[in-house]
């Protein structure tokens, strides 16, 4: 047996969950480049595409959350959670790990629990200003709970918590000198003006909406747009717009070159995810935000509030996208004095070293 530290990160579920848990792991192997690292996560869910692509290992476990409106469906998630816990533990037998880190979403519960079982201290990383249940259940045996918002003793014990910031990947955020690059990745013109629009790692119905409604007023402005619609939309649109509308709209059902995106980009409308904002503050572009309704306690308005409160972004809300979205963000793209503002204020709430910070104390939880 090497001697060198090893770590197992679980989660996963959507990109917010994903995105941090690679970006931390991407810190680990800056910091102990003979480290291993091994992924668990759901079987079905994205961590198991998105993970082997950034490079890492992963196993899944049969587990998924409540499924709403079916009590049916329902009936078999008990026994997936004993099952979950079950190759859990075989999982953490068979791997040793020194340390196990929760990022939240399906598969961080059943390996916190199992190693906590274990007795193998297990470090906790909260994105939202909402902690999820699992979380909090999960909370009271863990070594050290990582945050990105103030007031989080509401939820987790005030002594394990380290405020840190959401952990982005660098990659994403280096944009440097990449504006011509995106431009021709995307297929658009580098030297018009282009919009961004991103719904978040499964795409938003509510900005999809807005955009097609308003697609043709975009092309009137000798606009460009980069338009996600995120995976469950994507037929949809295309089998409505096509493919090859207008030189001007560039669809995609994800980008895997997000850097190239926010970097071939003038202004970026966007869901209020904490992930994506994490590198809206690094990227320090102007940014358009308009909320999900549908998740816990409403935390995307949070989200984007404490970039609104101070002038840092433009929110929009989510039942009047339709009618405003898209004015507002040509109105903005016309307005160079506002987007430097916007820029100038969105930078200043970055926190570039969550991934460093957050690693470093993984690798203090290392006994041996
Ligand atoms: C509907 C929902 O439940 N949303 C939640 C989910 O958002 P979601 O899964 O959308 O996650 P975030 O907005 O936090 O992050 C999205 C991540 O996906 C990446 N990306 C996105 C689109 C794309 O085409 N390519 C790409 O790489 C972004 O660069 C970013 O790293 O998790 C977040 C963090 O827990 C929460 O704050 C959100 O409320």
């Amino acid at each position: 047996m090497n001697n060198f530290p090893k770590i197992i990160i679980s989660g996963g579920g959507t990109g917010g969950h994903i995105f941090p848990a690679i970006a931390i792991a991407n810190a680990l192997k800056r910091i102990s480049p003979q480290c291993e690292i091994l992924f668990v996560g759901a079987e079905g869910k994205m961590e198991m595409e998105k993970v082997p692509a950034a490079g890492y290992e992963i196993e899944g476990l049969n587990i998924r959350g409540i499924q709403r409106g079916s009590v049916l469906k329902n009936l078999t998630l008990p026994f997936k959670v004993i099952e979950s816990v079950r190759k859990a533990g075989k999982i953490i037998e068979r791997f040793k790990p020194d340390v196990v880190v929760g990022v939240g979403g399906y598969a961080s519960g059943p390996l916190l629990y199992a190693a906590s079982k274990r007795k193998i201290p297990y470090l906790i990383q909260e994105q939202n200003s909402f902690a999820g249940v699992t979380n909090k259940l999960l909370s009271k045996n863990a070594s050290k709970i990582c945050v990105a918002f103030d007031g989080m003793e509401q939820f987790f014990p005030a002594d394990k918590i380290l405020k840190t910031g959401n952990p982005v990947r660098r990659d994403v955020v280096e944009i440097t000198g990449k504006h011509y690059a995106g431009a021709e990745l995307l297929k658009l013109n580098p030297l018009k003006k282009t919009i961004l629009v991103t719904g978040g790692s499964l795409g938003a119905g509510t900005l999809n909406k807005s955009i097609e409604k308003h697609l043709d007023e975009i092309i009137a402005s000798d606009v460009q747009v980069i338009w996600q619609t995120g995976k469950f939309y994507y037929k949809g649109v295309i089998e409505r717009i096509g493919l090859n509308y207008h030189p001007n709209v560039c669809i995609l059902e994800f980008l895997n070159k997000m850097d190239l995106a926010y970097a071939a980009a003038d202004v970026i409308v966007s869901r209020a995810g904490a992930g994506t904002i994490a590198e809206l503050c690094i990227i320090k572009k102007p940014v358009i935000l308009v909320p999900s309704p549908n998740v816990a306690e409403d935390h995307q308005t949070k989200n984007a509030m404490a970039l609104v409160k101070n002038n840092a972004a433009v929110m929009i809300k989510d039942n009047a996208a339709e009618d405003t979205l898209v004015k507002e963000a040509l109105n903005l793209l016309n307005n160079s004095e506002k987007c430097e503002t916007l820029s100038e204020n969105i930078s200043k709430m970055a926190l570039a070293d969550a991934d460093t910070i957050i690693a470093q104390q993984v690798l203090k939880l290392v006994k041996r």
